[in-house]
C-alpha cells in the first residue's frame, strides 16, 4: 500500500449565533457546504465545552466497564446496544478496530439500558445530551428544508425523536491505543474504515489532540459506492461540532448535497496519533413511515424504512464484493508462492 495522497481542503465553519435573526444567512452558508464537501464545523451552538466534557466522561465510564458487562447490552440490528471489533465496513473488508455503545430514544432501546446500578446515572447524562445534539440538529432541519424549498419543519416532522418508534441514534466511540513497542501495524489494521453515512445529517464531538478524522470528497450520486483517492485531515476546534451530510439527505436534495466518504485512520505513518480515540457521533435517522422524495424527483419516493433497508442491501452487496476481491488477491499469491515453490 502506497503513501496517502493528501490535499488540502479546509472545511467551513459555521456560527450558529442569533440563530432567529440570522436563519437565511446561515442556510446559505449551509448550503454552501452541503454542495461542496458536505462537511462543515459549527461553533456558537447551545452545546457547551463543559457539555461536550461531561458527556465524553460518561463515555469513558462506560468503556471501562469490563466486557462482561458491557455485553449485557449487545449491539442489535435495531442499531442499538455495544459491539467490539464487529463492524466490517466494505472498503476495507475488515472490522475497525474500536468498540461502540448505540443509544435511541425510543423503545428500540427498552432492554438496551446500562443498569443503573452498574453504571449511576450513565442513562440520564446520555438522555440529556441526546436531547441537546436533537436541537441543534433541528436547527440545521430547519435550514436545509429552507434551502430545498420545503416547507421549514419538513425535516424536522420526519425525525420526530418524541415517537417511541423513532431511529435517531446517538453512539459512543471507543479507538483502542496502540502499543507502538509492538512493532508497525499490519495493513489490515482500521480504526474506521472508509465510509460513507446513512442518515440525514450526522453530528460528530472530537476531544481536540485526538485526531485521525479525514474526508474523500468525490462521490457524484448516492447510489455509487466509490470515492476519491486524495484525502484530507479534519481540523477542528475546541467546543466546535463536526457535522457531515449523510446519503439520506443526499438522495433527498436528488443528489444537490454531498454524503462524502470518511474514515478514521489508522496511526500508521510519523506523527499520527497513537493513543486511545474517544469520539461521539449523532445520527438523524428517519421515522420509518415517513416519505423521501427529493424536489426534482430524481428518485423514486421511498419510506423511511425501505430507504434503510436499500442502503443496508447496497453495504451488504459491496461487502461481499470486497469480500471476494479479498480472496481472490489471497488465491493469487498463493498461486504466486506455488509457482515460485515449484520453480525453485
Ligand atoms: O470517530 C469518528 O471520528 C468518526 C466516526 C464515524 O464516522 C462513524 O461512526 O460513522
Ligand atoms: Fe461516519
Amino acid at each position: 500500500m502506497g503513501p496517502t495522497k493528501y490535499t488540502n481542503r479546509a472545511i467551513p465553519r459555521i456560527s450558529l449565533k442569533d440563530f432567529e435573526a440570522r436563519t437565511d444567512e446561515i442556510t446559505s452558508q449551509l448550503v454552501r457546504a452541503a454542495e461542496t464537501d458536505g462537511f462543515f464545523s459549527l461553533t456558537d451552538t447551545e452545546i457547551s465545552v463543559s457539555d461536550i466534557n461531561a458527556i465524553f466522561a460518561t463515555s469513558e465510564s462506560f468503556f471501562d466497564l469490563p466486557d462482561s458487562t458491557k455485553v449485557t447490552v449487545p449491539f442489535t440490528h435495531k442499531n442499538v446496544g455495544w459491539e467490539k471489533r464487529s463492524q466490517v465496513r466494505p472498503s476495507t473488508g475488515f472490522a475497525d478496530q474500536k468498540e461502540s455503545y448505540q443509544l435511541q430514544f425510543g423503545d428500540n432501546m427498552a432492554d438496551k439500558w446500562i443498569a443503573e446500578d452498574a453504571l449511576p446515572g450513565f442513562k440520564a447524562s446520555a438522555q440529556q445530551f441526546m436531547q441537546k445534539a436533537q436541537a441543534v440538529s433541528e436547527k440545521l432541519m430547519l435550514c436545509f428544508a429552507r434551502g430545498l424549498g420545503f416547507p421549514d419543519d419538513y425535516f424536522i416532522k420526519a425525525h420526530d425523536v418524541t415517537r417511541p418508534d423513532c431511529q435517531s441514534v446517538l453512539r459512543l466511540l471507543h479507538y483502542f491505543g496502540i502499543d507502538e513497542s509492538a512493532g508497525p501495524l499490519p495493513e489490515t489494521y482500521y480504526r474506521a474504515g472508509a465510509h460513507a453515512d446513512w442518515d440525514l445529517l450526522t453530528l460528530l464531538f472530537q476531544r481536540p489532540g485526538e485526531s485521525g478524522l479525514e474526508i474523500c470528497p468525490g462521490r457524484e450520486v448516492v447510489t455509487s459506492f466509490g470515492y476519491g483517492d486524495s484525502w484530507s485531515k479534519v481540523e477542528f476546534q475546541e467546543g466546535d461540532i463536526v457535522c457531515n451530510i449523510g446519503d439520506l439527505l443526499m438522495s433527498w436534495s436528488d443528489d444537490r448535497f454531498k454524503s462524502t466518504f470518511h474514515r478514521v485512520k489508522a496511526p500508521t505513518d510519523q506523527g499520527d496519533y497513537s493513543g486511545p480515540r474517544y469520539s461521539i457521533a449523532f445520527f438523524n435517522q428517519p421515522c420509518i413511515d415517513c416519505n423521501i422524495q427529493g424536489p426534482l424527483k430524481k428518485y423514486p419516493m421511498v419510506t423511511g424504512a425501505e430507504f434503510t433497508k436499500a442502503a443496508m442491501e447496497r453495504n451488504f452487496a459491496a461487502l461481499k464484493a470486497k469480500q471476494q476481491e479479498l480472496s481472490q488477491t489471497a488465491t493469487n499469491v498463493l498461486g504466486s508462492v506455488a509457482a515460485v515453490a515449484a520453480s525453485a
